[in-house]
Protein backbone atom coordinates (compact mmCIF):
# COMPACT_ATOMS: atom_id res chain seq x y z
CA UNK A 1 0.00 0.00 0.00
CA UNK A 2 1.54 3.09 -1.38
CA UNK A 3 2.25 6.20 1.83
CA UNK A 4 -0.48 8.97 2.49
CA UNK A 5 2.81 10.77 3.63
CA UNK A 6 6.16 9.83 3.16
CA UNK A 7 8.91 12.20 5.06
CA UNK A 8 12.69 11.05 3.84
CA UNK A 9 15.71 12.05 5.03
CA UNK A 10 14.52 15.30 6.82
CA UNK A 11 17.25 17.61 7.85
CA UNK A 12 16.20 20.48 9.64
CA UNK A 13 18.20 23.40 11.07
CA UNK A 14 16.58 26.69 12.54
CA UNK A 15 19.08 29.48 13.04
CA UNK A 16 22.34 27.61 14.72
CA UNK A 17 19.89 24.74 16.23
CA UNK A 18 19.95 21.34 14.68
CA UNK A 19 16.59 19.89 15.35
CA UNK A 20 16.06 16.43 13.12
CA UNK A 21 19.52 15.28 11.22
CA UNK A 22 17.66 12.12 9.92
CA UNK A 23 13.95 12.15 10.23
CA UNK A 24 11.90 9.30 8.09
CA UNK A 25 8.56 7.50 8.20
CA UNK A 26 5.39 6.94 6.23
CA UNK A 27 1.63 7.23 7.21
CA UNK A 28 -0.86 5.25 5.97
CA UNK A 29 -4.46 5.57 4.77
CA UNK A 30 -6.96 5.63 7.86
CA UNK A 31 -3.76 5.30 10.37
CA UNK A 32 -3.95 7.59 13.00
CA UNK A 33 -0.44 8.01 14.02
CA UNK A 34 1.03 9.97 17.05
CA UNK A 35 3.92 11.53 17.59
CA UNK A 36 6.13 11.45 20.41
CA UNK A 37 9.40 12.74 22.03
CA UNK A 38 10.97 14.86 24.58
CA UNK A 39 10.54 18.72 25.16
CA UNK A 40 12.31 20.32 21.95
CA UNK A 41 12.78 17.09 19.86
CA UNK A 42 10.60 19.07 17.41
CA UNK A 43 7.37 17.15 16.60
CA UNK A 44 5.60 20.79 16.20
CA UNK A 45 7.73 21.98 13.95
CA UNK A 46 7.82 18.20 11.78
CA UNK A 47 4.10 19.21 11.45
CA UNK A 48 4.97 22.48 10.40
CA UNK A 49 7.31 21.15 7.69
CA UNK A 50 4.67 18.64 6.31
CA UNK A 51 2.53 21.35 5.87
CA UNK A 52 4.70 24.17 4.39
CA UNK A 53 4.68 26.31 7.09
CA UNK A 54 8.22 25.55 7.37
CA UNK A 55 11.17 24.49 5.01
CA UNK A 56 13.51 21.77 5.96
CA UNK A 57 17.44 21.93 4.79
CA UNK A 58 17.33 19.00 2.92
CA UNK A 59 15.31 15.85 2.22
CA UNK A 60 11.86 14.17 0.84
CA UNK A 61 8.19 14.96 1.83
CA UNK A 62 5.47 13.20 -0.47
CA UNK A 63 1.91 13.60 -0.32
CA UNK A 64 0.40 11.16 -1.95
CA UNK A 65 3.22 10.37 -3.89
CA UNK A 66 3.95 13.92 -4.55
CA UNK A 67 6.69 15.78 -3.63
CA UNK A 68 5.65 18.64 -1.32
CA UNK A 69 9.60 20.36 -1.07
CA UNK A 70 10.84 22.87 -3.73
CA UNK A 71 7.36 23.39 -5.55
CA UNK A 72 6.00 26.89 -5.92
CA UNK A 73 2.83 27.47 -3.80
CA UNK A 74 0.70 27.19 -6.90
CA UNK A 75 2.33 23.63 -7.58
CA UNK A 76 1.17 22.56 -4.58
CA UNK A 77 -2.17 24.13 -3.23
CA UNK A 78 -4.40 21.06 -3.97
CA UNK A 79 -1.73 19.50 -1.76
CA UNK A 80 -2.69 22.23 0.96
CA UNK A 81 -6.37 21.57 0.53
CA UNK A 82 -5.41 18.35 1.54
CA UNK A 83 -4.59 19.07 5.08
CA UNK A 84 -6.17 20.23 7.75
CA UNK A 85 -4.16 21.51 10.41
CA UNK A 86 -5.44 22.57 14.46
CA UNK A 87 -2.70 23.97 15.85
CA UNK A 88 -1.83 24.01 19.80
CA UNK A 89 -4.49 26.29 21.91
CA UNK A 90 -6.89 26.48 18.51
CA UNK A 91 -5.39 29.74 17.35
CA UNK A 92 -8.95 30.84 16.08
CA UNK A 93 -9.67 34.20 15.46
CA UNK A 94 -10.61 36.43 18.37
CA UNK A 95 -12.38 38.79 16.50
CA UNK A 96 -14.22 36.06 14.59
CA UNK A 97 -17.28 34.16 15.53
CA UNK A 98 -17.13 30.48 15.01
CA UNK A 99 -19.17 30.26 12.06
CA UNK A 100 -16.37 33.17 10.43
CA UNK A 101 -13.61 31.09 11.32
CA UNK A 102 -14.63 27.98 9.60
CA UNK A 103 -15.37 30.01 6.50
CA UNK A 104 -12.70 31.50 6.38
CA UNK A 105 -10.66 28.64 4.12
CA UNK A 106 -13.85 28.85 2.08
CA UNK A 107 -13.43 32.47 1.14
CA UNK A 108 -10.06 32.22 0.72
CA UNK A 109 -9.24 29.29 -1.13
CA UNK A 110 -12.97 28.41 -3.10
CA UNK A 111 -15.25 30.97 -5.79
CA UNK A 112 -18.41 29.44 -3.62
CA UNK A 113 -21.69 31.81 -2.63
CA UNK A 114 -21.80 33.84 0.68
CA UNK A 115 -24.84 31.87 1.33
CA UNK A 116 -23.07 28.06 0.51
CA UNK A 117 -20.35 28.78 2.70
CA UNK A 118 -22.85 29.61 5.15
CA UNK A 119 -24.37 26.28 4.71
CA UNK A 120 -20.94 24.18 4.77
CA UNK A 121 -19.40 26.29 7.44
CA UNK A 122 -22.86 25.57 9.53
CA UNK A 123 -22.58 21.44 8.66
CA UNK A 124 -18.47 21.55 9.30
CA UNK A 125 -19.73 22.82 13.05
CA UNK A 126 -22.25 20.11 13.23
CA UNK A 127 -19.85 17.61 12.09
CA UNK A 128 -17.58 18.10 15.07
CA UNK A 129 -20.15 18.09 17.67
CA UNK A 130 -21.21 21.39 18.70
CA UNK A 131 -24.81 22.88 18.86
CA UNK A 132 -26.06 25.22 15.76
CA UNK A 133 -26.62 27.89 19.09
CA UNK A 134 -21.83 27.83 19.02
CA UNK A 135 -21.87 29.39 15.14
CA UNK A 136 -22.38 32.85 16.84
CA UNK A 137 -20.32 32.86 19.68
CA UNK A 138 -16.89 34.26 19.58
CA UNK A 139 -14.21 32.22 20.92
CA UNK A 140 -13.85 33.84 23.89
CA UNK A 141 -17.11 32.73 24.71
CA UNK A 142 -16.77 29.19 24.37
CA UNK A 143 -15.25 26.31 26.55
CA UNK A 144 -11.65 24.71 26.31
CA UNK A 145 -13.16 21.84 24.74
CA UNK A 146 -15.58 23.85 22.60
CA UNK A 147 -12.76 25.88 20.78
CA UNK A 148 -10.75 22.73 20.00
CA UNK A 149 -14.07 21.42 18.17
CA UNK A 150 -13.96 24.82 16.81
CA UNK A 151 -10.80 24.13 15.23
CA UNK A 152 -11.16 20.85 13.99
CA UNK A 153 -14.32 22.21 11.83
CA UNK A 154 -12.08 24.79 10.64
CA UNK A 155 -9.44 22.44 9.73
CA UNK A 156 -11.93 20.16 8.03
CA UNK A 157 -13.80 23.17 6.51
CA UNK A 158 -12.04 21.96 2.70
CA UNK A 159 -12.72 18.56 3.03
CA UNK A 160 -9.21 17.61 4.03
CA UNK A 161 -8.15 13.57 3.51
CA UNK A 162 -5.50 14.21 5.86
CA UNK A 163 -5.88 15.87 9.41
CA UNK A 164 -2.81 17.49 11.56
CA UNK A 165 -3.52 17.86 15.43
CA UNK A 166 -0.92 19.54 17.40
CA UNK A 167 -1.57 18.54 21.27
CA UNK A 168 -5.26 18.74 20.56
CA UNK A 169 -6.16 17.45 24.44
CA UNK A 170 -3.79 19.94 25.85
CA UNK A 171 -5.58 22.00 28.82
CA UNK A 172 -8.84 19.82 28.67
CA UNK A 173 -10.16 18.02 32.15
CA UNK A 174 -10.09 14.43 31.68
CA UNK A 175 -13.93 13.81 30.19
CA UNK A 176 -13.37 16.91 27.63
CA UNK A 177 -10.05 15.10 26.58
CA UNK A 178 -12.05 11.76 26.23
CA UNK A 179 -14.62 13.43 24.36
CA UNK A 180 -12.13 14.74 21.89
CA UNK A 181 -10.23 11.30 21.37
CA UNK A 182 -13.95 10.09 20.64
CA UNK A 183 -14.51 12.55 17.76
CA UNK A 184 -10.92 12.18 16.32
CA UNK A 185 -11.73 8.34 16.00
CA UNK A 186 -15.18 9.20 14.54
CA UNK A 187 -14.11 11.57 12.51
CA UNK A 188 -11.63 8.69 11.17
CA UNK A 189 -14.41 6.34 10.35
CA UNK A 190 -17.27 9.03 8.93
CA UNK A 191 -14.57 10.67 6.54
CA UNK A 192 -11.68 8.18 5.91
CA UNK A 193 -9.34 10.95 7.31
CA UNK A 194 -5.58 10.01 8.14
CA UNK A 195 -4.77 11.83 11.17
CA UNK A 196 -1.33 12.76 12.38
CA UNK A 197 -1.04 13.78 15.91
CA UNK A 198 1.24 15.52 18.29
CA UNK A 199 0.91 14.66 22.36
CA UNK A 200 1.58 14.41 25.05
CA UNK A 201 -1.28 12.53 26.93
CA UNK A 202 -0.96 8.96 27.19
CA UNK A 203 -4.48 8.07 27.49
CA UNK A 204 -5.14 9.52 23.86
CA UNK A 205 -1.91 7.31 22.91
CA UNK A 206 -3.77 4.55 23.92
CA UNK A 207 -6.96 5.25 22.83
CA UNK A 208 -6.90 6.66 19.19
CA UNK A 209 -3.27 6.17 17.79
CA UNK A 210 -1.90 2.34 15.93
CA UNK A 211 0.90 3.69 15.73
CA UNK A 212 3.71 6.42 16.80
CA UNK A 213 6.88 7.84 15.67
CA UNK A 214 9.35 8.42 18.43
CA UNK A 215 11.60 11.53 17.69
CA UNK A 216 15.14 10.60 19.79
CA UNK A 217 18.74 12.19 19.27
CA UNK A 218 17.27 13.97 16.43
CA UNK A 219 16.03 11.08 14.39
CA UNK A 220 13.30 8.28 14.55
CA UNK A 221 13.99 6.22 16.95
CA UNK A 222 10.88 3.96 16.41
CA UNK A 223 7.47 3.75 14.32
CA UNK A 224 5.25 1.37 16.35
CA UNK A 225 2.36 0.24 18.27
CA UNK A 226 2.31 1.80 21.70
CA UNK A 227 2.01 -2.45 22.88
CA UNK A 228 5.44 -2.38 21.29
CA UNK A 229 6.68 1.01 22.90
CA UNK A 230 6.12 -0.10 26.21
CA UNK A 231 8.13 -3.32 26.07
CA UNK A 232 11.19 -1.00 24.46
CA UNK A 233 14.25 -1.28 26.29
CA UNK A 234 15.41 2.67 25.36
CA UNK A 235 15.87 4.83 28.52
CA UNK A 236 13.57 7.96 27.25
CA UNK A 237 10.40 5.13 26.58
CA UNK A 238 10.89 3.38 29.66
CA UNK A 239 10.40 7.00 31.73
CA UNK A 240 7.85 8.00 29.62
CA UNK A 241 5.89 4.61 30.02
CA UNK A 242 6.86 3.11 33.49
CA UNK A 243 7.09 6.77 34.98
CA UNK A 244 4.22 7.37 37.23
CA UNK A 245 1.95 8.69 35.08
CA UNK A 246 2.84 5.77 32.10
CA UNK A 247 2.46 3.45 34.56
CA UNK A 248 -1.22 4.31 35.49
CA UNK A 249 -1.78 4.31 31.80
CA UNK A 250 -0.14 1.32 30.67
CA UNK A 251 -1.81 -0.69 33.72
CA UNK A 252 -5.54 0.58 32.91
CA UNK A 253 -4.81 -0.02 28.99
CA UNK A 254 -3.06 -3.16 28.91
CA UNK A 255 -5.56 -5.69 29.38
CA UNK A 256 -6.20 -5.01 25.48
CA UNK A 257 -2.90 -6.20 24.24
CA UNK A 258 -4.01 -9.27 22.49
N1 LIG B 1 10.14 29.16 13.98
C1 LIG B 1 11.17 28.76 14.72
N2 LIG B 1 12.37 29.39 14.64
C2 LIG B 1 13.43 28.99 15.37
N3 LIG B 1 13.39 27.96 16.24
C3 LIG B 1 12.23 27.31 16.37
C4 LIG B 1 11.05 27.68 15.63
N4 LIG B 1 10.05 26.85 15.98
C5 LIG B 1 10.58 25.99 16.90
N5 LIG B 1 11.87 26.29 17.14
C6 LIG B 1 12.76 25.54 18.03
O1 LIG B 1 12.78 24.19 17.58
C7 LIG B 1 12.84 23.28 18.67
C8 LIG B 1 11.73 22.27 18.56
O2 LIG B 1 10.48 22.93 18.76
P1 LIG B 1 9.10 22.16 18.76
O3 LIG B 1 8.06 23.17 19.16
O4 LIG B 1 8.91 21.44 17.49
O5 LIG B 1 9.33 21.12 19.92
P2 LIG B 1 8.36 20.01 20.46
O6 LIG B 1 9.02 18.70 20.26
O7 LIG B 1 7.01 20.17 19.83
O8 LIG B 1 8.37 20.37 22.00
P3 LIG B 1 7.24 20.40 23.15
O9 LIG B 1 6.92 18.97 23.44
O10 LIG B 1 7.92 21.07 24.28
O11 LIG B 1 6.06 21.17 22.58
C9 LIG B 1 12.77 24.14 19.93
O12 LIG B 1 14.09 24.30 20.43
C10 LIG B 1 12.22 25.46 19.45
O13 LIG B 1 12.70 26.52 20.23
Amino acid sequence: MSAVIEVRHLKTQLGEHLIHEDVSFDVHQGDIMGIIGGSGTGKSVLLREITRLIKPVSGSIKIFGEEILNRSENETAWIRRQCGIMFQNGALFSALTVAENVAVPLQEHTQLSPRLIAEIAAYKIALVGLPPSAANKYPSQLSGGMIKRASVARALALDAHILFLDEPTAGLDPVGAGALDELILQLRDLLGLTVVLVTHDLDSLWKVTNKITVLAEKKVLTVAPIQTLITMDYPWLIEYFQGARGRVATQEYSWTIK
